[in-house]
């Protein structure tokens, strides 16, 4: 049985513990699938290079108010699809031929692992192997919710649906958060007529109640949004699939050439038989870490979304990060920093937050103050003619210490980069609004002001 030091499991943000420094180690990757992971492939990096593409094929329609008419005349689908995996493909393949033959001291297995005894692993090559270390970075899927015949109606999640051969006229998406938002962007920008199907009462629930009151709003204008309804019943009726609901009114249903589904994420631990080696999971399938990333297992680290409860890249690159430095020095170890994690979700309007939402601070009962700026009431603003967004910041009133922000609007995930910044360092509210240069007139000025009006005490 081949003995190793280290196998990482899953060859996305696990990839890239294995640097120089560890040229001295035997390693293992074992990669069930493409190579690369879920933010290459199938998720970060073409979802927003598709929803760039929606930005400019939706951006004539927005001419008229600034007294520009412009017309889009298509969407060549397949020159985009193309354009976009012509670029991560190779770059995908390139990474799996650089691992497989030019990293003398690495074995990458094509398959899926599973443990089968203590630190003792099946390739799923027909070769079992131990190693003194393991990281598992398995990383998660989409889930399948239990809607009668939905198999067999025959459904896109978002690994299929950056792949379609055509643009359908009509796309119904089961779902009402992040990949539901993007892709209703992506795919109504491009001219089919989507329709989003939630459970709850709002679309980005999980935003600041504000935030998604005003995306649900917004987006009720542009899309057949139905909330409130569950999916209880697939079917195809001449070649459309009919998605049977049941909602505040009773029965309905909505017809579409395709269904996306897209109600959230599962961890991957159930393919990797995590009992068979002592690793503890959490109950909704997640594993246990510590701070340092170890599981209950010494030796076994995991990152990412097979152990995080954020399921966002940046944190597994952090993770990552912090794996790689604490299998380099076991005796030292770093812990990972889980205080401020941002996310954004790249639709239209785009939607950025981090720290507390409102309703957070009122339920933990921190003492909070909150203020808004409109982008309507920014010089820049103005030039955009936005009367969408709004930067809104949470501040403890005694020391201004900021405690969450949320911003909706045009550059949402860039406008609220500073505030990120203050709340890792630890800048209160009014060092931040007086104590730099803010330029004038940029997008940023919505954060100052949104700083300057909160109502602070010291
Ligand atoms: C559509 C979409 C858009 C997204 N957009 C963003 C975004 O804009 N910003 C952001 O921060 N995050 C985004 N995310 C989330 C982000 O992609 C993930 O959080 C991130 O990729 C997780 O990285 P990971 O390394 O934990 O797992 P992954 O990248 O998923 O890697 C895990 C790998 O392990 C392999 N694997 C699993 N089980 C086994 C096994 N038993 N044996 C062998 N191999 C195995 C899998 O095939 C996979 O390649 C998006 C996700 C989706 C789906
Ligand atoms: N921009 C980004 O960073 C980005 C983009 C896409 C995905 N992601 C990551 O991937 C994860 C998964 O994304 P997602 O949108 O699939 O999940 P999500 O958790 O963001 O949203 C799923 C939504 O579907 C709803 N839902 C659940 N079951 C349902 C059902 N049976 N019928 C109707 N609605 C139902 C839930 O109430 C929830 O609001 C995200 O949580 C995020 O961490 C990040």
């Amino acid at each position: 049985m081949r003995h190793f030091d280290l196998v990482i499991i899953g060859s996305g943000s696990g990839n890239s513990i294995a640097d120089e420094r560890f040229s001295g180690w035997k390693i293992a990757i074992v990669e069930k699938g493409v190579f690369g992971g879920t933010c290459l492939n199938v998720g970060c990096i073409p979802t927003k290079m598709f929803v760039h593409t929606a930005d400019v094929a939706a951006a004539p329609a927005s001419g008229a108010r600034l007294g520009v008419d412009a017309h889009l005349d298509g969407v060549r689908w397949t020159d985009v699809r193309d354009r976009i995996f012509g670029r991560i493909d190779p770059i995908s393949e390139g990474g799996r031929r650089w691992r497989a033959e030019e990293n003398a001291n690495v074995t990458v297995f094509a398959s899926t692992a599973r443990f089968v005894g203590p630190k003792t692993l099946d390739t799923g090559t027909g070769e079992t192997i131990t190693a003194d270390r393991f990281v598992l970075a398995a990383g998660s899927r989409p889930v399948v919710p239990d809607v009668a015949d939905l198999a067999s109606v025959g459904y896109h999640t978002s690994d299929t649906i950056m792949r379609l051969d055509a643009l359908p006229p009509r796309m119904t998406i089961l779902g009402s958060g992040f990949v539901a938002a993007e892709f209703a962007h992506v795919f109504s920008s491009f001219g089919v007529a989507v329709t989003v199907v939630g459970r709850s009462d709002l679309l980005l629930r999980h935003e600041d109640r504000e935030i998604a009151t005003r995306f649900t709003r917004i987006a009720s204008e542009k899309w057949d949004v139905r909330l409130r309804r569950k999916a209880v019943r697939a079917e195809r009726v001449d070649g459309v699939v009919r998605l049977h609901l049941e909602g505040p009114s009773g029965e309905e249903h909505v017809d579409a050439e395709e269904l996306l589904v897209a109600v959230g994420r599962t961890p991957n631990s159930d393919l990797l038989d995590l009992p068979a080696t002592g690793v503890a999971l959490h109950a909704d399938g997640r594993v246990v870490v510590d701070g340092h990333q170890r599981t209950s297992v010494e030796g076994i680290y995991a990152l990412g979304d097979v152990s995080s409860e954020h399921q966002l890249k940046h944190v597994a690159n952090h993770e990552a990060r912090v794996v790689q430095h604490n299998l380099l020095h076991p005796d030292e170890p770093i812990a990972s920093d889980h205080r401020f994690v941002p996310s954004a979700v790249f639709s239209s309007p785009q939607v950025a937050s981090v720290g507390l939402t409102e309703e957070q601070a009122a339920e933990r009962g921190v003492r909070y103050v909150a203020a808004s700026q409109a982008y309507a009431s920014i010089a820049y603003g103005w030039a955009m003619e936005d009367s969408t967004g709004f930067a809104k910041v949470l501040a403890d009133p005694e020391d201004g210490r900021i405690l969450g922000a949320h911003v909706i609007g045009p550059q949402a995930p860039t406008v609220i980069q500073p505030l990120i910044q203050a709340m890792s360092f630890g800048l209160d509210a009014k060092s931040m609004a007086r104590g730099q240069y803010w330029i004038h007139p940029a997008m940023p000025e919505v954060v100052e002001n949104a700083l300057l009006n909160l109502p602070l005490e010291y």
